[in-house]
């Protein structure tokens, strides 16, 4: 990968309020995601998440709680996860078969890296769970768009580890942590086909008109 980012400017580095980019809109106008079945190699380099991470996790965030965290699946780590999936669907499916058993293993081997992305609230007593889930939402999606300009494809996907306690046991979870996203990123084999997108007419209303 070419070099896309400089390094974190320092705090304290003035910012500009706007900043106008005809690629930045091309990307966000023409952006989607891979197919779940066409993520090859190469993905990120641990450096290259790095910094893809960072980015990430620059969203809107009330109260600076950073009420989020990542955990990184790589190379051999993939596969020692998809382990863990398999024995959970061993232990907890009825009539499981052995296809079953070979699914779940492969579930996270599907793109050379995976990046879980931990809603994490923080409870300060007066911010609320929804907002700070949202923010995990927007962590997900500017894992994207980052990973995306950084010349990575890459899908948001839950499926049911998402929501499985025993998963939940194998990340480390705790108490109302959940999985906002499991983020798979590489190199797409194919151009993605456009899909239907929201009619704005149906989805914007003017109050008071
Ligand atoms: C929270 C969330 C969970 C999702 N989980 C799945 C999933 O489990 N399986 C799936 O095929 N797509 C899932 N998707 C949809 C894809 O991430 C993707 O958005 C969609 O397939 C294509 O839309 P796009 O190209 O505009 O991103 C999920 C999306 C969101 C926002």
């Amino acid at each position: 990968m070419t070099k896309t980012f400089p390094p974190a400017p320092p705090v304290g580095t003035p910012m500009l309020p706007v900043r106008p980019s005809a690629e930045a809109r091309q990307l966000l106008a023409l952006r989607r995601s891979a197919g779940k079945q066409f993520i090859g190699e190469p993905g990120p380099s641990p450096e290259e998440l790095d910094e893809i991470l960072t980015i990430a996790a620059r969203v809107p965030d009330h109260r600076k709680l950073s009420p989020w965290r990542f955990i990184v699946f790589e190379g051999e780590a993939r596969a020692k996860f998809g382990k863990q999936l398999a024995r959970i669907v061993g232990e907890t499916k009825k009539d499981v078969e052995s296809k079953d058993l070979i699914e779940a293993a492969g579930l996270p081997l599907r793109a050379p890296v995976m990046v879980a992305v931990i809603s994490s609230p923080v409870d300060d007593g007066r911010t609320p769970v929804w907002e700070q889930e949202l923010s995990a939402g927007a962590v997900c999606y500017n894992l994207l768009l980052a990973a995306n300009a950084s010349g990575f494809a890459g899908s948001w996907l839950s499926e049911w580890p998402a929501f499985d306690a025993q998963v939940a046991n194998v990340l480390g979870l705790t108490g109302s942590e959940r999985v906002a996203g499991f983020i798979y990123l590489g190199t797409s084999k194919v151009n993605p086909p456009e899909r239907a997108r929201a009619d704005i007419g149906h989805i914007v209303t003017r109050w008071g008109e």
